[in-house]
């Protein structure tokens, strides 16, 4: 496996704006997260798309979520239209049990109706899956991966990547260490026709030709709620944005190259916010890591 993602790899991957930019080459990533039981998931990954330098975010989610969008950051675009990434599945759970009520998720451990995918958001997120824009697929959305066509970034941690093995006909293959980590990322990606990101202490970033990388950027402050979600927010910029470029000045990456890239800042910013409080670091929220996304781009860029 190639060694560790690091700086000097992001750099390569991104860009500063020029005068010669608008909001548009900049690019635009659109959002089908959150449901009325996790709307708190839409504002979380809305607000690292924005943090980590997106040209424009367009949110199309239930009404509560993006009523709350809209309240913590109002720059975002409630209607369609074009996108050049998208992001899905966040805050979302693929069915409700056949003996679901309107218990909230967490009452018993089953996950009511307010918290499913509705016939409705199934049909959207298959139509997004079926275009030809990259699409970032988290949390609820991951089943609707297998045998899509779009252009694929899968995000499950560790027991979202057994059920996807299991969904494509793979043994739960589990590897305590990291080359063994890689080697069964890689071939859940082979199977799945897409690139994949195994989150944990270390991240895993596999792609389906083999080409695989760790990323050690994070800091154990990273295991709260909600960081998963920010972290689906910022690959959607970094894609969305790689994207612009792509059709612009035909300049590529593959998207590989752009998953480490995002995690290597998602993990940066989580240890810069961290690494604020003290030496041995200290607690953070999901958004205080998107709150710091500015400062790991910037550290980034730096030196292009
Ligand atoms: N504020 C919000 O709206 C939040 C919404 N979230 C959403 O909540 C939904 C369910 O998320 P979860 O899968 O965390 O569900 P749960 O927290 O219900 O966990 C489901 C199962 O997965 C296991 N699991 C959870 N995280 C794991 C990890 N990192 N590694 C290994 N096993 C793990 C748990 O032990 C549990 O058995 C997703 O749609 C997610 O996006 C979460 O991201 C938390 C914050
Ligand atoms: N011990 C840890 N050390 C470093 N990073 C971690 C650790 N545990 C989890 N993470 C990171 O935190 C994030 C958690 O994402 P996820 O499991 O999807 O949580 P959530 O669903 O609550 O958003 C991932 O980016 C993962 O890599």
């Amino acid at each position: 496996m190639a060694g560790s993602w690091t700086l000097a790899d992001a750099r390569g991957v991104l860009r500063s704006p020029t005068a010669a930019d608008d909001k548009y080459s900049r690019g635009v990533v659109g959002f089908r997260t959150g449901s009325d039981a996790y709307p708190g998931a839409a504002v979380l990954g809305v607000e690292a798309a924005w943090r980590a330098g997106i040209g424009m975010v367009r949110y199309l989610g239930p009404d509560r979520a993006a009523q709350l969008v809209l309240a913590r950051r109002p720059e975002t675009v409630t209607a369609d239209g074009r996108v050049q990434a998208w992001v899905i599945g966040s805050g979302m759970v693929p069915t409700a049990p056949p003996d679901a009520d309107d218990a909230s998720p967490g009452d018993s451990g089953r996950v009511g109706p307010t918290a499913a995918r509705s016939a409705a958001d199934t049909a959207a997120l298959r139509g997004i899956l079926s275009g030809a824009q990259p699409v970032i697929v988290d949390a609820g959305a991951l089943d609707l991966a297998v045998g899509a066509h779009a252009p694929r970034i899968v995000t499950p941690h560790a027991r979202e990547h057994a059920r996807l093995r299991e969904l494509l006909g793979l043994d739960p293959a589990s590897a305590e260490d990291d080359d063994g980590r890689a080697a069964v990322a890689a071939q859940t990606a082979a199977a799945l026709g897409a690139t994949v990101v195994v989150k944990g202490a270390v991240t895993i970033v596999a792609q389906p030709d083999g080409w695989a990388t760790r990323v050690t950027a994070g800091t154990p402050w990273l295991a709260t709620a909600g960081t998963g979600d920010v972290l689906a927010g910022a690959l959607g910029a970094v894609v969305a944005a790689a994207e612009a470029r792509r059709e612009a000045q035909g300049e590529a990456h593959g998207l590989g190259a752009l998953a480490a890239t995002a995690v290597w800042l998602h993990g940066r910013a989580a240890t810069l916010a961290a690494g604020g409080l003290g030496a041995a670091g200290g607690p953070i929220t999901a958004l205080d890591v998107a709150d710091a996304l500015p400062l790991a781009v910037a550290e980034a860029i730096a030196a292009e």
